[in-house]
């Protein structure tokens, strides 16, 4: 069996980056920018007031008198000038008029027609935003990277309406078994609700997805092959269940007769062993195992990254970190264990009761997976150790 390490490789071998399509800038939330941005314009483009009250000559003293000859508001300049022994009324975000070197606060100044004093400090600030102190004409927003709020706002104050972004993915998931029905349907007695559909919806969204949810499979090969075309399309096809070895268990056999380029089938991981990867027909194709821990933790292993590349974010494990233990652990077995756990203040990371793949319970309240490499001696409590974060 092939290591985590290795399965992601062959995952990303199977990704080739979407084309691009240009949006505005108002549905960029969340997208991953393709292009380079480049600013047209200062910001701001003129030196700026920071602050409302009154702007002053470099020369003018605490104490001084100064008469009042003009008004600078944000979105109308002061045309004119001042020079010594004149003031002009400002607004915060006004451009700062010929001869003002600073701004004196207006609840720091006493104000009589139009004369006004100054006060007994004038402090150090100048209250002046210097011309493209956010930034200047010619900086760059670099891309890919995926579009923050903040990154929006910036991009608009660039003057940038529209960006180059990566087209969505679009991500088919079939989930299969005759036990399963779905949320809201009456199940029979020797059936379930499938689950792990949503949880892997929700991921790939996550990721800038178009993700769907196509009718669950029957165990039948002419029931599989019938949910498998209306994959048609997908750039990721993720199956869930069926991927084990028991004799209903047909989405290895079906995805072949399809005309799947397997790249891998089980990997040395638990959970997850019977994870399978590879191509059909341009799609790239997760089968996931069904036990519900075992499909969300391979979903945040292999499939958000896959989908952050199929974006051209570039091919990187999720990220990871380290904390403290907080109990013993015992010797790990042949394959990397993810192990459900929660994080606490310090950071300590303990694993959580149970860790058996069926447990939706256990990995919704679980934090992280902490991760115990193959082969693994027993660990004392208080040891770092590297986790990924859900
Ligand atoms: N003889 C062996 N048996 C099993 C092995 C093995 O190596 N030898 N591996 C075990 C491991 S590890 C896993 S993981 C499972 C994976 O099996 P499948 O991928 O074939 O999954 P199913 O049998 O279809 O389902 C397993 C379990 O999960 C439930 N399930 C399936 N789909 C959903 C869904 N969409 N929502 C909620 N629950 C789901 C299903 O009812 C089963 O209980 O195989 C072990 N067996
Ligand atoms: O690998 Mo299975 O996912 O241990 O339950």
């Amino acid at each position: 069996m092939i290591t985590p390490e290795e399965a992601l490789a062959r995952v990303f071998a199977l990704v080739q980056p979407l084309s691009t399509e240009d949006v505005p800038l108002e549905y960029a939330a969340g997208r991953v920018l393709r292009h380079a941005v480049t600013a047209g314009r200062d910001q701001p483009p003129f030196a700026a007031s920071a602050m409302d009250g009154y702007g002053v000559t470099a020369d003018a003293q605490p104490g001084d008198r100064l008469r009042v000859t003009g008004q600078a508001a944000a979105g109308h300049a002061f045309p004119g000038g001042i020079s010594t022994g004149e003031a002009v009324r400002i607004f915060t975000g006004a451009p700062v008029p010929a001869g003002v070197a600073r701004v004196v606060l207006q609840e720091d100044i006493a104000r009589d027609g139009d004369l006004i004093t100054l006060p007994e400090s004038l402090g150090k600030s100048t209250h002046i935003r210097a011309q493209a102190v956010d930034f200047k004409t010619g900086d760059t927003i670099t891309a890919p990277r995926r579009l923050s709020p903040v990154a929006l706002a910036l991009l608009a104050a660039m003057n940038c309406p529209n960006v180059t972004v990566s087209r969505r993915p679009d991500v088919a998931i079939i989930a299969t078994g005759d036990e399963l029905v779905m949320p809201g349907e009456t199940p029979r007695a020797d059936q379930i609700i499938a689950s792990n559909a949503f949880a892997i919806k929700a991921l790939a969204e996550a990721e800038g997805a178009q993700a769907r949810i196509l009718p669950i499979a029957a165990d039948t090969e002419t029931s599989l092959r019938s949910v498998f075309e209306l994959a048609a399309g997908a750039d990721m096809i993720v199956t869930i269940g069926g991927a084990s070895v028991g004799d209903h268990d047909l989405v290895g056999p079906v995805v072949d007769a399809l005309g799947t380029k397997r790249s891998f089938y089980k990997i040395a991981m638990r959970p997850g062993k019977p994870l399978m990867a590879g191509k059909l027909k341009g799609a790239v194709l997760l089968g996931l195992p069904g036990n519900p821990v075992s499909s969300i933790v391979c979903a945040h292993l292999f499939m958000r990254p896959a989908l952050r590349a199929m974006q051209g974010l570039g091919q990187w494990p999720m990220p990871s970190a380290t904390a403290a233990l907080g109990c013993d652990l015992p010797a790990n077995g042949p394959r990397t264990h993810y192990i459900r756990a929660a994080l606490s203040p310090g950071p300590t990371i303990t694993p959580m009761d149970n860790q058996d793949s069926s447990l939706l319970t256990m990995l919704a309240s679980a934090d992280a997976l902490l991760v115990h490499p193959a082969g693994g001696g027993p660990r004392k409590a208080g040891e770092q150790m590297r986790y990924i974060p859900l």
